[in-house]
């Protein structure tokens, strides 16, 4: 596994090695004990798969606050997504800076965000499947989401025409509106 770090210092990219044969490839995603090793240390405890029809679908800037918070790692298995992290915890010297990384099949990139950062993504074609894993379990009630638009995060998504949203991304408050349940506890 090739362990990369972002422009925010606790996001990382995770791109397992492919074991390449006649057949093709075969790749570990996740391998917790490889990854206990290395210091990620992540009990993951929810799969999650969707899948997005419409080039420049932005699923987003989404969080679930604690005691429910999830560190996510997200991967693209068809198509292709812009992967969004925003680092929202209060006291962290990257509060309110965003990284962006291009995950798609081919490159086999896997975003790792951890809790305390928003997550979203747009699809850069169309038909994109996205799977990503979370170590903990959907909790309605502290699910919670800032525009993707905002002007003081100022996100840059690289569309050309309006997303596709969902009612709730249309209704999500504005940053300065929106205060963050998460606390800077050094690093991730
Ligand atoms: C997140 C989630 C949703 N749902 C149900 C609730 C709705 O009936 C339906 C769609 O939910 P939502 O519109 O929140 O889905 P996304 O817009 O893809 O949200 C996700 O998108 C961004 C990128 C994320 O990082 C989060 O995992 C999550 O917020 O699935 C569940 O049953 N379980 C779940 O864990």
């Amino acid at each position: 596994m090739k362990i990369e770090e972002t422009s925010l210092p606790d996001v990382l990219i995770l791109t397992p090695a492919r074991f390449g044969d006649a057949r093709g490839w075969f790749s570990e995603t996740w391998n917790a004990e490889r990854m206990r090793a290395v210091g990620l240390d992540l009990a993951f405890t929810q799969d999650n798969h969707s899948f997005s029809a419409t080039q420049g679908t932005l699923r987003g800037l989404h969080y679930q606050a604690p005691p429910r918070a999830q560190d996510k790692l997200v991967r693209c298995s068809r198509g292709a997504i812009l992967d969004v992290a925003v680092d929202v915890r209060k006291g962290s010297p990257a509060y309110g800076r965003w990284t962006a990384v291009e995950l798609t099949p081919e490159n086999g990139r896997q975003l790792l965000v951890p809790k305390g950062f928003l997550h979203g993504f747009v699809t850069l074609t169309p038909d994109t499947e996205v799977q990503y894993k979370c170590t903990d379990t959907y909790a309605p009630d502290c699910d919670g989401s800032v525009r993707w638009d905002d002007p003081d995060l100022g996100v840059d998504w690289g569309l050309s025409g309006d997303p596709v949203l969902s009612a709730k991304d249309l209704a999500a408050p504005l940053f300065r509106d929106w205060v963050s349940p998460f606390v800077y506890e050094g690093k991730a």
